[in-house]
């Protein structure tokens, strides 16, 4: 025997009553013996309670919504019952309804409406539902018949919630289904007192009837079929990424939706757990879907983690206090209390110390909990041996869920680390002994947030989202879009990382969305749905969306960019920039964004400050994580100097090699940084931070290689200009050094806490000489490199080599978080 039931949208319409029908008559075909409980037609229950509500204020119009529902399940009758045959069957609905209206009409009168007539009331939505669907059936040449639940469901008085009498119910169903083998339709949700007076099962009611059948028949299996693929690992509404759960058992099904999973109410289906009858949720609007079994123990599992689910909001009451610390009964006292006056607690927590008790209830009744526990404890409250009773709102409970958690270490360690990375503050936890449920109580504004970066830590086998908000579009920060773009795919199926960009903004334009910008149409993006840039505004979105995961790319050369960085990185946003503004400023600025990164738990990385790509800054960081003491830093730290000064020759203008440096994309946005030296000197001085030196940028000697008039030019086409006149000043350098047989470099080097740079010729004993193009070269001694330095060289400039040093430092960051 399998019973099967249809819940509200599964018979909420013609069409869907057509799937029901066919999905009745395949298992007819398989030759399987069935029984089918049915829900009312969706909605219907509800307007029967408003119709009852109505009557008894003397609302005459709910003669109206009476007419409504009978059309409703006429127009059924009509779609799905032969010409001929439908007169009959429209009369005995109409008699249905026809005792309802009676029912109402004494309820009008009367002016009340006790719960008892209330259940009466209701469970005309059942037996409409059943009763047409039986002549459906019928019509189609099964032989079917109506089965009323009220006379094989026996239960207490107890209207609204009866409480089910399962020896004398066992015993009825057992004889009713021995009596025939026609097929049986059922009348969910409603049973009857041993008067015979009518009663509603309470929540989850049509699934309670299926399983009390299936468990009187001993069923092998229990079908719900509602309108969705079985349960999910979360709330798709507020997680995309949830999928199904093939199998569950009934303790974590339990657990979850006592977290509000609203699927099936697992406590109605009590009856089939306890004989060991697994439940199957599927899908009346896609059959083949396999949907989730409900059992009691679940297969090999690919995941440790079953679900996660969430009660969005609730309060949290604190009674705390000296006198508490071991003193018996204080905790008894509280919930005895708190169930005399009927209040559900969602959460409690004590922590060992005793000195206080925390506890989750719904928001809606914390003042009345706050009034209740302050009378009662006035006494413990006026010796001072608990402090006053405090409530804590806007608060959300998450619970993760599992049977894979029992005995397994590291899932909390996973899940508390999950969320402080993110900035997700932990107000209360509890974790009961069976150990299949972690709950944390968080701050509301963070449930998106906690969710989703949970379900993606602990559903591994999908990709962790990255989410990137890019300011700057110009050189370096196209081709960092063009890089991610080519390379999404692997790092998809290889490094399981879904790099998203829901931000990004230039000097003009600003877009963002959360649900990502397309790569390959983002210029047009920008163009249509971009508005006038406030990068203000821009950082405020950032931090309201509140996305799990998120870093922020400055790709500008912005000085006023970086007084952001600091709120970012306490909003556990990280940031990663080829900019240098912000590390070369003054010290203690560049030491409060290294502390407050590491305090946050998130990156601050700029690997690009320094010879682009090239590993430099991860080198000294890693020399001096272990240890390592440095004695002096030799370089070369400009790609445009190096490649002007390897490409300048005589009869060639100086400023045209400028400009080709610019074409190239060696140069800064202003190239007269390059020239002036200042960007070698920001080099050299973060070279010197990072080397565990506190040194301040007019703490650099520059000796610029420009003449006066150069520095002095007010504009890039000024710059140019006086470039071109002082051409003889450079060829005539350059004739001095080659003289010599020398070659010319802008040096950078740094030892015994003096940074200098300047033009320096070197012969060609020296391991700078042989550089070509647009390289960069440093030369590291330290305490453990001292006989021969430790030296890095290659392209220290260039787009593609940036835009590529920044994406690793992003993609690092996925690591990290993973
Ligand atoms: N070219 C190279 O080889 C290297 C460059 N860098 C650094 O990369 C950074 C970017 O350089 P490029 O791409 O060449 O510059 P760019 O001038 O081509 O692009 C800058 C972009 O930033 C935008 N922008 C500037 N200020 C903004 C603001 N306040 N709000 C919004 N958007 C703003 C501009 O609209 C433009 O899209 C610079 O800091 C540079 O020092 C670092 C290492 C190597
Ligand atoms: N303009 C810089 C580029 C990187 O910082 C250079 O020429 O080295
Ligand atoms: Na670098």
């Amino acid at each position: 025997m399998q019973v099967l039931k249809f819940g509200g949208t599964s018979v909420g319409s013609v069409d869907s009553i057509k799937q029901v029908i066919q999905i009745i008559e395949n298992h007819r075909q398989n030759g399987d013996q069935i029984a089918v409980v049915f829900s009312a037609m969706g909605g219907i229950t509800n307007q029967l309670i408003e119709i009852g509500r109505m009557a008894t204020t003397g609302e005459t119009d709910y003669m109206e919504l009476v007419r409504r529902i009978e059309d409703r399940h006429f127009n059924v009758i009509k779609a799905l019952i032969p010409i001929k045959e439908q007169s009959k069957v429209f009369a005995h609905v109409r008699g249905i309804i026809n005792e309802l209206e009676d029912l109402l009409r004494g309820v009008s009168l009367i002016r009340e409406l006790s719960l008892r007539t209330h259940d009466l009331i209701t469970s005309f939505g059942e037996r409409l539902s059943t009763t047409i669907i039986t002549e459906c059936v019928k019509s189609r040449g099964i032989p079917a018949q109506f089965c009323d639940a009220r006379k094989i469901i026996k239960t207490d008085a107890q209207f609204g919630q009866a409480e089910v009498n399962y020896t004398l119910t066992n015993q009825l169903v057992q004889e009713h289904f021995a009596k025939t083998s026609d097929l049986q339709l059922v009348t969910g949700f409603i049973g009857s007192t041993e008067k015979n007076e009518t009663t509603t099962l309470g929540r989850g009611g049509s699934d309670y009837t299926a399983s009390i059948l299936g468990a009187a028949l001993n069923a092998e299996v229990i079908d719900i079929w509602t309108d969705v693929d079985g349960m999910m690992t979360a709330d798709p509404r507020k997680v995309p990424n949830a999928f199904n759960i093939p199998t569950i058992t009934y303790a974590e099904a339990m657990e979850l939706s006592h977290f509000g999973a609203k699927v099936i109410y697992p406590p109605s289906l009590q009856p089939a757990f306890a004989r060991n009858i697994p439940v199957r949720v599927l899908n009346t609007f896609n059959p083949t879907h396999a949907g989730t079994v409900v059992s009691r123990t679940a297969e090999r599992r690919q995941y440790t983690i079953t679900g996660i689910s969430s009660i969005d909001d609730i309060a949290l009451v604190n009674v705390q206090g000296s006198g508490m610390i071991g003193v018996a009964g204080v905790s008894a006292k509280l919930f005895g209390v708190l169930a005399a006056h009927k209040i559900s607690v969602i959460l409690i927590s004590q922590a060992s110390s005793e000195h206080s008790i925390c506890f989750a209830i719904d928001p809606r009744g914390a003042e009345n909990v706050k009034n209740i526990l302050d009378e009662e404890f006035a006494t413990e409250i006026a010796h001072g041996h608990i402090d006053s009773i405090a409530i804590e709102r806007d608060l959300s409970v998450i619970a993760t869920v599992g049977e894979g958690m029992k005995k397994s270490s590291g899932i909390a360690g996973k899940l508390f680390s999950v969320l402080g990375k993110n900035g997700v503050n932990i107000v209360a936890v509890a974790q009961g002994s069976s150990e299949i449920n972690i709950s944390v109580v968080i701050n509301k504004n963070n449930l998106s947030k906690a969710l989703n970066s949970l379900h993606n830590i602990f559903f591994q086998s999908e990709a962790r989202v990255l989410n990137l908000y890019l300011v700057g579009t110009g050189l370096i920060g196209k081709t960092l879009l063009q890089q991610i773009y080519n390379q999404s795919e692997y790092l998809r199926s290889e490094k399981l990382l879904k790099v998203c960009v829901v931000g990004m903004t230039n000097t003009k334009k600003m877009v963002l969305d959360p649900k990502g910008i397309s790569l390959d149409g983002w210029r047009e993006r920008l163009l249509t749905d971009g508005v006038t840039t406030s990068l203000p505004a821009f950082v405020e979105k950032i931090k309201d969306y509140n996305l799990p995961n998120s870093v922020f790319i400055d790709c500008t050369s912005d000085k006023d960019i970086v007084q952001f960085y600091e709120s970012l990185l306490d909003a556990n946003i990280s940031v990663v920039t080829p900019n240098k503004v912000a590390n070369s400023g003054p010290y203690s600025e560049y030491r409060r964004l290294q502390r407050t990164a590491l305090n946050r738990g998130v990156k601050f990385l700029y690997e690009t400050n320094v010879g682009a790509g090239l590993p430099i800054i991860n080198t000294v960081q890693g020399l001096m994580t272990a240890g390592d003491r440095f004695l002096k830093i030799e370089a070369i730290l400009s790609g445009t100097l190096s490649f002007i000064f390897n490409t300048f020759r005589p009869g060639i203008s100086f400023a045209d090699v400028v400009r080709e440096a610019k074409e190239k994309g060696y140069t800064e946005p202003d190239p007269r940084d390059d020239l002036s030296g200042l960007d070698v000197a920001r080099k050299i001085l973060i070279l010197a931070r990072e080397a565990g030196f506190a040194l301040e940028p007019e703490d650099v000697t520059i000796e610029t290689l420009l003449p006066e008039s150069c520095l002095a030019a007010p504009t890039i086409p000024a710059f140019f200009e006086e470039l071109e006149r002082n051409n003889n000043y450079f060829e005539n350098l350059l004739a001095e050094a080659e003289t010599k047989g020398e070659k010319l470099r802008f040096v950078a080097s740094f030892e015994n806490n003096k940074a200098t740079i300047g033009l320096r010729p070197v012969n060609t004993e020296h391991p700078f000489y042989q550089l070509t193009g647009a390289d960069n070269i440093v030369s590291f001694t330290t305490e453990r490199y001292k006989d021969r330095p430790l030296v890095i060289k290659g392209p220290g400039a260039g787009a593609e080599v940036t835009a590529s040093g920044v994406f690793a430092d992003v993609v690092s960051i996925g690591s990290y978080l993973a």
